[in-house]
């Protein structure tokens, strides 16, 4: 199915729309400009994907559109149109960076075959970029473990049987579940595995520009659109939306989304016209969707159209059976690519608290401890000293430890209080301490919260989309300590380079 938008440009209205209908009639999207002015115009409107036009065209040729058109950011690939006496005005256009030219009588089959290139190499660039995304999320997520627990057994089922059809999936659960992993792996194993999979968390995006980041816009659609996006819907094209946190979606996006997903096209903010996207859309939340349909918070048909296939995700307390081979996976996982020092194994002590604690993190309160743990350990195992405070302390408890190897659990500055603040390096300054002191404080509201950041965010009077960016602040800082004491450790030169959005 041809996907380009194509504009055509001639100051002749014969040839204009002889070009146009013959590009048409092959299933492309297209518009035409009689005139240079007019195709600029209609540039910063659209972002079309490829301009073919006319050289020798008055007050404004096709050489200058085409310079103009690239000072102004745009990135649609030119195919130049002259007779065949002004070739070396052509040349002239190639050198200025048009893709290729054409000879005038223009020929149909000839028009047709040029755009299947240019849709054949858009294709190789999608997925190079789809492959370059997924070396960086599988490269910081490693291999996923596969639970054999009751509880999941069903959500497995659940996955491999959705996974290979084009259906709206919504997976639902607690915060750190796995509910990231397993929207990659209905991607993964599915039929657009080979396209790209873009991943968008609706939190993490102030709602100002939420709209055009995942629509795109044109230029000029707003103060700060110094050139056209394309969006993540059409960034996402053959491949696989994945909507983090879908609950956060403001209400009028809610409406846009709602639409998108029943005509399957995208119309970027300030655009014209529409464009046709074939997109799978995976969404998940930790919020309790049919309560907010309730509350009018979320509209009820987006709800429904969202939910026709669910998986929720159990939390870990749930697939405790798994746990011993869990931990081992992690921990192996953790040594492998780093080639750091290996922790091999876990003191049977250590190992019957990580085995008694709730994990009302789930897997990622986990993987943090043992990574913490990891990092901590003197020989080549794990041991209660080397555990956190708030597996120790819910062990100290519930009775479990008493040994002096609770000791890090008891600090008076901790207790209670859930903040890691007790013991800032000595060398900490002021606004180091300041910030471990608040990123505590978030973290404790989280959990108070059950894991809804949101309502964290709102009784600590912040916006939702700071909570994020202190969160994440705080995880590259800590991976940077964590990984500056790890000094052998090569990933330490990437700290900063995982990126938290998908972008153009
Ligand atoms: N099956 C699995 N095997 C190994 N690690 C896993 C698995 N599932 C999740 N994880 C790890 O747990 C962490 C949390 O996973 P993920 O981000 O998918 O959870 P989530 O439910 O989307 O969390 P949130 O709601 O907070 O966004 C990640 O670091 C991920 O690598």
């Amino acid at each position: 199915m041809p996907e380009l938008q194509v504009l055509v440009v001639d100051d002749e209205p014969a040839v204009r729309q002889v070009m146009a209908a013959a590009i048409g009639k092959a299933g492309y999207t297209v518009d035409s400009a009689a005139s240079a002015q007019e195709a600029l115009n209609r540039l910063d409107q659209t972002p079309y994907d490829v301009v073919l036009s006319d050289v020798f065209m008055p007050v404004m040729d096709g050489i200058e559109l085409l310079r103009r058109a690239r000072e102004r950011g745009h990135a649609a690939t030119f195919i130049m149109v002259t007779a065949f006496s002004s070739v070396d005005s052509a040349i002239d256009a190639i050198k200025a960076g048009a893709w290729d030219y054409i000879t005038k009588p223009v020929r149909r089959e000839e028009i047709v075959h040029r755009l299947e290139q240019i849709e054949a190499m858009r294709g190789l660039r999608e997925e190079n970029r789809a492959l370059r995304s997924m070396v960086l999320v599988g490269g910081a997520a490693g291999q996923p473990y596969t639970f054999q627990a009751q509880a999941m057994l069903a959500t497995e089922r659940l996955i491999s049987r959705v996974a290979p059809t084009d259906s709206t999936v919504l997976v639902t659960g607690e915060s750190g579940t796995g509910k990231g992993v397993t929207a990659r792996r209905l991607h993964e194993l599915s039929a657009r595995r080979e396209g790209p999979f873009v991943p968008v968390n609706c939190a993490a995006i102030p709602d100002n520009l939420l709209e055009s980041e995942l629509f795109g816009h044109t230029k000029g659609a707003f103060t700060s659109a110094d050139k056209a996006r394309r969006g993540l819907f059409v960034q996402a094209d053959h491949g696989t939306l994945f909507l983090d946190e879908i609950g956060e979606l403001p209400l009028g996006l809610q409406t846009k989304l709602l639409h998108v997903l029943e005509a399957k096209e995208v119309r970027p903010l300030g655009a014209e016209q529409s464009r046709k996207v074939d997109v799978r859309i995976v969404a998940a939340t930790n919020r309790d969707l049919p309560a907010m349909v309730e509350a009018g918070t979320f509209r009820e048909d987006l709800f429904f159209r969202l939910s026709v296939f669910q998986i929720p995700m159990p939390p870990l307390r749930e697939r405790r059976a798994d746990l011993p081979a869990l931990l081992r996976h992690l921990l192996a996982q953790r040594s492998q690519p780093s080639g750091a020092r290996q922790v091999l194994g876990i003191d049977p002590e250590a190992e019957d608290l990580l085995l008694a604690y709730a994990w009302p993190g789930n897997l990622r309160q986990l993987e943090n401890v043992l990574h913490r743990a990891a990092i901590l350990a003197d020989g080549d195992s794990i041991t209660v000293a080397d555990l956190a405070p708030e597996v120790v302390r819910a062990a100290t408890l519930a009775g479990a430890v008493t040994s002096p190897g609770a000791a890090p659990a008891t600090r008076p500055a901790e207790a209670g209080t859930g903040l890691d603040v007790a013991d800032p390096p000595p060398e900490a300054t002021l606004r180091e301490r300041v910030r471990r002191f608040e990123i505590g404080l978030i973290r404790r509201a989280i959990d108070e919260a059950g894991g809804d950041r949101r309502l964290a965010a709102q009784r600590l009077g912040i916006g939702l989309s700071s909570l994020y960016r202190k969160l994440e602040e705080d995880e590259r800082g800590d991976k940077a300590d964590r990984l500056r004491k790890d000094e052998d450790d090569p990933r330490a030169a990437l700290i900063g380079e995982r990126p938290v959005l998908a972008r153009d």
